[in-house]
């Protein structure tokens, strides 16, 4: 349905080009969930208006192609000159806004307050929407209206739709959107973290609700967030981001299960998981360094606790690993066989403490590394003697004999934020 192929956003900014997304590929299959995921500022959100073509300014697309069920989104040719140039199969702005954005490609933010005008109810609203985009009006456009309430699981919806945004609790908004986001009925809708203000049981009620639709109307979604939960509820197959690029890129199971990637193993390893035992939860060493001037080699090396003396030089991109359920599992990670790099003879790197890199004025990233080198091996801790005593959440738990880790989430109601628990079995009504 979707394929995007090498695709490039930049922003100009005074101090330098910002590499937001930097040669990302992936598909989106008829009826499948996909995520991003990733830390702040790894290019999810740009990436997922990319295939919009909305791009906040100063943002430009500057290479790659998106294709959309046939139809050209993003293309480029060389001109006459060897100038990049728009291709002509590409969609006009007004075909975009016409035929692409809302009815076939829909978007969902995280804040509906942003998208909800707060004079005007919010049935109102939704009539509206669907009077300008479907072929209904007055009366049949209201009654679809309040149909799409009842749909997404607000209680009375009759009277709820004479209502006004800040009358409804910030799930129910959020439930809103999505009527908003169904009622055209598009064929893809991009999720961007719509489900992070919420508290994590509205939360999972929002991702039932998700799941639900999804079977129902066969809607294919693009799911965007920093949340391996998340990640294990909702997702058919995930694309792991790390600064502007796609580091791993697996079905959702062997993602889990599998992981071939030191950045996902970390992203893992600093949630709680259901199918592990762990001491303690190990934060992520460091911080993601800005995409103006990327770490040279593989971007992730800097804080990699499997780095190796060849990850400073090789940027490895994705490679088919494995494939599953005719689906691949890519991952841009040099320890892998498909890679010729030597990552057995090459010496490990260790992983120095971190300078905060992630400041836009920061002058270049590779200033952690050199600051690690020159103070030599001796002083530069690694991650697991060293880092963590004071930052680790401690995961110990009291176990009551029981191995069966999803049982044992069964009995607790969802706990805080920190703690949840989530399981990555199919069939939803898990844990609590
Ligand atoms: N308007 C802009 N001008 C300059 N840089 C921008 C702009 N918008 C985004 N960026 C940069 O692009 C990069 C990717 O940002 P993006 O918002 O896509 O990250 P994200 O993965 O969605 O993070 P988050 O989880 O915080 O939403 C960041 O380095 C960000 O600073
Ligand atoms: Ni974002």
């Amino acid at each position: 349905m979707l394929r995007v192929e090498n695709l490039q956003t930049q922003f100009p900014t005074e101090s330098g080009t910002v590499r937001a997304v930097d040669g990302i590929s992936f598909d989106v299959y008829e009826g499948e969930i996909v995520c991003l995921v990733g830390e702040s500022g790894a290019g999810k959100s740009v990436a997922s208006m990319s295939l919009l073509r909305l791009v906040d300014d100063p943002g430009e697309i500057v290479g790659g192609e998106i294709r959309y069920r046939g139809r050209t989104i993003v293309g480029f040719e060389e001109g006459p000159d060897g100038e990049r140039r728009r291709r002509e199969d590409v969609l006009s702005d007004a075909e975009m806004r016409r035929e692409i954005r809302g009815n076939e490609i829909a978007v969902i933010f995280q804040d509906p307050m942003e998208s909800l005008n707060p004079v005007y109810t919010v049935g109102g609203q939704l009539r509206e929407f669907i009077e300008l985009n479907r072929d209904l009006e007055g009366e049949a456009a209201r009654r679809e209206a309040i149909d799409m309430l009842r749909e997404v699981g607000i209680p009375d919806p009759e009277q709820r739709y004479g209502e006004y945004p800040h009358q409804f609790s910030g799930g129910m908004r959020q439930r809103v959107l999505i009527a908003m986001a169904l009622a055209c009925e598009p064929s893809l809708i991009i999720a961007d973290e719509p489900t992070t203000a919420l508290d994590v049981t509205v939360e999972g009620q929002i991702l039932d609700l998700v799941d639900d639709l999804q079977a129902k109307y066969g809607t294919s979604f693009l799911w965007v967030t920093h949340d391996m939960g998340v990640v294990a509820e909702v997702a058919d197959r995930v694309n792991v981001m790390y600064l502007g690029e796609i580091v791993e890129q697996a079905p959702v199971d062997e993602l889990f299960y599998e992981t071939s990637h030191p950045y996902t193993e970390a992203l893992l390893n600093s949630m709680p998981r259901p199918d592990r035992t762990v001491e303690r939860l190990e934060p992520i060493e460091g911080t993601m360094p800005n995409a103006i001037d990327p770490p040279r080699g593989c971007r992730f090396h800097p804080r990699c606790p499997d780095a190796r003396a060849v990850c400073r030089e090789d940027n490895p991109e994705a490679r088919e690993i494995d494939r599953v359920d005719g689906h691949p599992h890519r991952a841009a990670c040099v320890k892998h066989d498909v890679f010729a790099a030597d990552y057995g003879g090459s010496r490990p790197l260790e992983v120095e403490p971190q300078v905060t890199a992630g400041t836009p004025d920061g002058s270049g990233t590779g200033g952690s590394e050199v600051a690690g080198d020159s103070t030599g091996d001796e002083e530069s801790p690694t991650v697991r003697e060293d880092g963590g005593e004071e930052t680790g959440v401690d995961l110990e738990r009291e176990r009551d004999g029981d191995d069966s880790w999803a049982e044992e989430a069964a009995d607790e109601s969802r706990p805080g934020d920190d703690e949840r628990q989530w399981s990555l079995e199919d069939g939803g009504d898990d844990d609590g």
